[in-house]
This record gives C-alpha cells, structure tokens and sequence, in this order.
C-alpha cells in the first residue's frame, strides 16, 4: 500500500507561541496511527489564530497532496477563533453534517459542546475537518465521524483509506 499524506492543523494563539505543548494535534496523529491500516505521512503544522495563516496552510497541505486535513482549535465563539471561517474561505462545498455529528456526540461529555462551531468542506481533492481544541474531544469527535470519511474521500478522488476493523467500522455503501 502506497504511503499516503495527512494534514494535521493545530490552530492556537497559545500552542503557536509554545505558552503550552500541542497535545491536540499529538492526540490526532496518535489516533490516526491506532486506526488507519494504511501506512501514512503526517503533514503536521501548529499557527496562531490568524485566518490567512489559517487558509494559507490548508491549501499547501491540500497542494501536497493531503485528501484528509484534521484541524482543532479555534472553533469557538471568542473574537480570535475562525477556523471555521478559514475552512469555509477555502471549501468550495461545506458538509455540515460533520459538525452537527460531532457536537451531537460531544453533548454527551460536555454541555458547552454548543458552543464549537466546528464544520467540514471539500477544497479540490481534500477533504477538511476542523475538531474542538480540548484534547479530550479530539478521540470523541473523531470516532464519530471516522467511519463516514473513507468513502467520502472516495467520492472525491482522495485516497483510498482502509481502517483497523476492531476499532472503527467504515462505511461504504457501494461496496
Ligand atoms: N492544542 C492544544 N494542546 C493542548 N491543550 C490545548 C490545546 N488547545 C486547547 N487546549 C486546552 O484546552 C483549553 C481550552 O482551549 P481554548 O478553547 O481556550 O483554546 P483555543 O482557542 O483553541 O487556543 P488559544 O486560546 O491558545 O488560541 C486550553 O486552556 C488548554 O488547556
Ligand atoms: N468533545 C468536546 N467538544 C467540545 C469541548 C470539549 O471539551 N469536548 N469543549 C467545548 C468548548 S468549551 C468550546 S469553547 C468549543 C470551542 O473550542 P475551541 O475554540 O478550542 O475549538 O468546543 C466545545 N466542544
């Protein structure tokens, strides 16, 4: 199985000025490793809350060929947070129903979960999903989703990702 690209964003004024250690995008790179049983390439990059920076690194990730980029940070309401602006600048085609999942799933641990205005979108041939910055919701929110992203990578010409069976149950419906 060739090695495939994987963009990891860590969006954070405090990560970014190293006021703390990025255990988020760790814990995104950490996932990926337990789940995907294909051997992959992180494209890994932490910036302050900055929307140009913001689209500026999506779409280098997206030249390099990452068909999946996983953000976290910057989702929710206070003045400096707008990944989900940037995603939205970027994507030609939003899929709310990511975010509508996730924060589903996150009410079960947390009653501000409401408050991430987390999203998806489609920018050319990456598919981009943006994750709160709270290191436990990284492994909530992507165990939701997970199962839905290998075909729609497939929908959009991205790679063809394979998963450990035992821990996430990928759908395809065409197969
Ligand atoms: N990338 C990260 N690595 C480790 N801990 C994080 C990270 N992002 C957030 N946290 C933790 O979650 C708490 C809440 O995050 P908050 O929503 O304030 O972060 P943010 O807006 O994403 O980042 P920042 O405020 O630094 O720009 C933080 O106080 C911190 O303890
Ligand atoms: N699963 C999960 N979702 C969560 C949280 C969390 O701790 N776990 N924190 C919430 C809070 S407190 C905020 S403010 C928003 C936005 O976080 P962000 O700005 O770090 O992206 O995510 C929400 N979603």
């Amino acid at each position: 199985m060739d090695k495939i690209s994987i963009g990891i964003l860590t969006s954070s004024d405090r990560a970014a000025n190293k006021v703390y250690e990025d255990v988020s995008g760790k814990e995104i790179i950490n996932f990926l490793n337990e789940v995907l049983n294909n051997s992959f390439e992180p494209v890994y990059h932490v910036v302050p809350d900055e929307k140009e920076k913001i689209v500026a690194t999506l779409k280098s990730m997206a030249e390099q060929n990452c068909g999946l980029i996983v953000t976290t940070g910057g989702t929710g309401p206070a003045p400096r947070d707008v990944t989900p602006e940037a995603t939205a600048e970027l994507c030609e085609k939003m899929l709310p129903g990511f975010g509508e999942l996730m924060r589903q799933v996150s009410l079960q641990y947390v009653p501000t979960a409401i408050l991430s205005r987390q999203t998806a979108g489609i920018y050319k041939q990456s598919l981009i999903v943006n994750l709160p910055g709270k290191p436990s919701a990284i492994r909530q929110c992507l165990e939701a989703v997970f199962p839905a992203i290998p075909y729609c990578l497939d929908l959009i010409g991205g790679p063809y990702l394979e998963c450990d069976e035992s821990k996430i149950k990928v759908f395809r419906p065409k197969s």
